[in-house]
């Protein structure tokens, strides 16, 4: 397995960080998948347009790697505006907030990036400036401090997060519209295959891209890197053609299985089977079995184990369903039948 081949979680090297700016889809129209999101936004972009307003502030969550980056840089470009872009782990004091914002022009976007980390003071400053446009600085310290309160021009916020849960209610609240993104087909991931691939000029056939999309756990990001790596292999292994017999060996040397599971994933699921009777195991005793963070855990594994009916969470923890046990052709204990029954 590569070093940095747990590619949704960790930082990007600059070539990875230049790949994803590139191939990012620049309109609306160009944005596959995420149906409904698509056809609200369009709306919301219309009607705002129409009334010569800022769009709502927009809220988007869902798992890393699904576009929400592409997303905001689209609702600017449609609108016509510009947008900047900062995230919450950069924003440490209200200083800095004020100064993002008292640098936008109206109907700007401004994209906060893992907004669930802006801190609670910082916070406090954002609710005046979501509602009302207005920024409410303190002037001094002790007896001698005054509020003194800036107009703002009307700005569209559009935060992303992979966990919507642990925003505070009074932030949550004050977005006017709110997506989840959801997890792609292997059908949109394909499209996403095949432009990546007209884009970087790679040769890939019908196969080839199927066989991407089926390993890249709903996600672009991953469909994108994965056949930037195999191209490699096609280049030096076969006649350049990304096919589906190159694009499955490449993917096995990287550790990916045919239904997309990497080291990681496995290392969950086998620590939950071979440890823990395949459950129920908490989040922070898994977390620790494994060397894994809860928030890698959480937001990037979980996900994807759920969906693929791999993983089932009950008020007990996790547990390893029987479709996990028969992938690593293990026999299933049928004890494990009581914990399914109570799924959350
Ligand atoms: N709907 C889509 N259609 C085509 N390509 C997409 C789509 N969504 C994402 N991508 C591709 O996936 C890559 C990752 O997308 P993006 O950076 O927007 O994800 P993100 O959800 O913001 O990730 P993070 O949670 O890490 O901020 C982009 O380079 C883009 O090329």
């Amino acid at each position: 397995m590569f070093e940095d081949e747990r590619l949704v979680v960790t930082s990007m090297s600059e070539e990875d960080a230049e790949l994803e700016y590139n191939l990012r889809p620049r309109t609306l129209e160009e944005y596959i998948g995420q149906k409904n999101v698509k056809e609200n936004l369009r709306i919301f972009m219309e009607a705002a347009k129409m009334r010569q307003e800022a769009l709502d502030h927009v809220l988007l969550y869902g798992p890393p790697g699904l576009g929400k980056t592409t997303l905001a840089g689209i609702i600017a470009a449609e609108m016509g505006v510009n947008i900047r872009i900062t995230s919450g782990p950069a924003i440490e004091r209200a200083g800095d907030l004020a100064s993002n914002l008292t640098n936008l022009n109206p109907r700007e976007v401004l994209f906060i990036d893992e907004i669930h980390r802006l801190n609670s003071a910082v916070e406090e400053i954002l609710y005046p400036a979501m509602e009302d446009f207005v920024l409410d600085i303190m002037l001094g310290k002790g007896p001698s401090a005054r509020s003194i309160r800036l107009d703002l021009p009307r700005f569209t916020l559009v935060g992303a997060t992979t966990r919507a849960g642990m925003l505070t209610g009074p932030l949550r609240d004050r977005f006017g519209i709110v997506f989840r993104l959801e997890l792609y087909t292997v059908d949109e991931l394909k499209q996403i295959v095949k432009r990546a691939a007209r884009i970087l000029d790679v040769k890939v056939d019908e196969g080839g891209a199927t066989e991407i999309a089926r390993r890249s756990r709903g996600t672009p990001r991953l469909a994108n890197r994965y056949l930037k790596r195999v191209r490699d292999f096609a280049q030096v292994m076969a006649d350049g053609v990304v096919t589906r017999e190159i694009a499955a060996e490449g993917l096995n040397r990287l550790g990916v299985d045919v239904l997309g599971l990497d080291s990681v994933d496995q290392n969950i699921l086998r620590t939950i089977i071979d440890k823990f009777g395949g459950g129920p195991v908490g989040l922070d005793t898994l977390s620790a079995a494994t060397g894994e963070e809860s928030g890698t855990i959480e937001d990037v594994c979980e996900p994807f184990l759920m969906q693929i009916g791999f993983m089932s969470r009950t008020p007990r923890g996790r547990i390893a369903t029987r479709l996990a046990y028969e992938h690593f052709g293990l026999p299933y204990p049928e004890r494990n039948d009581g914990a399914q029954m109570k799924l959350v």
